[in-house]
């Protein structure tokens, strides 16, 4: 399904922010490898969550929903033999589950977005799982990937250097081994502020690491038990950050409910990075507020402190007075496509001014607008189809974002609250 954007005069009303996908993944997974039997409360819906929700469910989980809540019955440190898991496009949960695969005889994952998912690099997951212990047949560090268990703790080297979700599935894994372990981090950990997630929700399930300031060395005591627990899921920052920078690119007031002041989500800063933008801008109470006027000023960003909104800041400083600059972002070029290169390709398209280095985006702003009048590839990434999204609201032609439906792997029902909020947007079929 493709969608048509055009020109959007104001954006207007309340939405309440969907529930994060990263809480989500984390509460469920936890949930999963707890003896007994935890709630996780206003779960995330979409691709990416289902994904978790299916796999656990095949590892033994036993799970029962209704509109507010998943009620699960976890499979400790015992799951399930399966022959293989599919765990779609989601990066995240197939990382946490290779670890957790680690604990059974032989789990095979299987390689459904051969050009998204498929083209990712595990290398760095699969070597610590190797000094583990485990035998892992793979392609190259790519899916498909056959991991057999079983494996031992002790010392771990793994590299932060290309993602922190290698990280973040050790420290799932570790606690149930026998022994301890003792995971050291090489190179410089990117997305930092996301193992602080993971920290959290082990912290909430009971399990006991202990983390050095700057994340390069943990100690997991081996032998330890997750506890059933009941959990919240909190507003998604990455997902709302499209439509509050879609806020700020046009005439607008805009209230997204439900985003906590006080979070540990690196893309909280999209409040900030906006109000340094002079975009008018509050946020009290969990409750944003934008009242566009569609003038912004260019900043420089490091990017790597909220990782999954910088698309949309970046598609907010296509409008901007100045040169912006998104730096430290090398590694967008990991995601669902290489969000450097494969994005700014389809910026220029649509007219804007942008420019890449290695690990950097510039961004000469066009307060103008831009000319539009083109088809978008979305290249299956969610992030790029609500980037195009904004950008499509302020140029003087219509923008065609092809595939958009893939928005679904973390936000369905963001067309939805942007045609709520008043944009120019509409669903054709290809
Ligand atoms: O741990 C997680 O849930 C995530 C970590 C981040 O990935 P990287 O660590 O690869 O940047 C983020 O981009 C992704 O959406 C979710
Ligand atoms: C990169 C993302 O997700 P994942 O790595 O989990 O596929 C994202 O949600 O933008």
């Amino acid at each position: 399904m493709d969608v048509i954007v055009r020109r959007t005069e104001k954006l207007e009303g309340t939405i309440e922010a969907l529930s994060s996908k990263n809480y989500t993944t984390r509460y469920l997974l936890v949930a999963a490898l707890a003896d007994g039997t935890s709630t996780v409360r206003f779960p995330a819906h979409s691709e990416d969550s289902d994904a978790m929700r299916r796999c656990i469910a095949e590892l033994g989980a036993e799970l029962e929903e209704d509109d507010e809540k998943i009620v699960i019955k976890g499979f400790g440190r015992n799951p399930k033999r399966v022959a293989e898991l599919n765990v779609g496009n989601a990066g995240a949960v197939l990382r946490f589950l290779l670890a957790v695969a680690a604990l059974s005889e032989e789990v095979h994952f299987v390689n459904t977005y051969p050009d998204s998912l498929g083209k990712r690099p595990h290398d760095d997951l699969i070597d610590a799982l190797r000094q583990m212990g485990a035998t892992i047949d793979d392609n190259g560090g790519r899916l498909p990937i056959t991991v057999k268990g079983p494996v031992q703790g002790g010392k771990i080297t793994v590299s932060g250097e290309v993602s922190s979700q290698y990280l973040s599935a050790l420290l799932f894994l570790t606690p149930l081994l026998e022994a301890d372990s003792e995971i050291t981090v090489t190179g410089d950990l990117k997305s930092k502020v996301v193992v602080g997630q993971t920290l959290e929700v082990l912290e909430q399930a009971g399990i006991r690491v202990e983390a050095n300031e700057d994340y390069s060395l943990f100690r997991v005591p081996g032998g330890q038990a997750y506890r059933a627990g009941e959990y919240s899921v909190q507003g998604d920052y990455p997902g709302s950050a499209a439509i509050l920078s879609a806020a700020a690119v046009v005439p607008s007031d805009v209230t997204v409910r439900r985003l906590a002041v006080h979070s540990k989500q690196g893309e909280r800063a999209v409040v900030d990075v906006l109000k340094m933008m002079e975009t008018p801008l509050t946020h009290e109470h969990d409750i944003a507020v934008v009242k566009g006027n569609g003038r912004l000023k260019a900043l420089e960003f490091d990017g790597d402190a909220a990782t999954d909104a910088v698309l949309a800041m970046v598609a907010a400083a296509v409008f901007a007075e100045g040169t912006s600059r998104f730096y430290n972002v090398e590694n967008l070029r990991y995601k669902e496509c290489d969000r450097i290169t494969d994005y700014l390709n389809e910026l220029r398209k649509a007219g804007a001014d942008v420019e890449e280095k290695q690990a950097e985006i510039i961004v000469h702003g066009r307060p103008q607008g831009v000319a539009g009048g083109v088809r978008i590839d979305s290249h299956y990434d969610h992030r790029v189809i609500m980037a195009l999204t904004i950008v499509g609201l302020r140029a003087d032609e219509p923008v065609t974002i092809t595939d958009a439906h893939h928005v679904a792997k973390s936000y369905p029902g963001f067309f939805d609250d942007m045609i709520a909020l008043g944009a120019n947007v509409e669903w054709v079929k290809e």
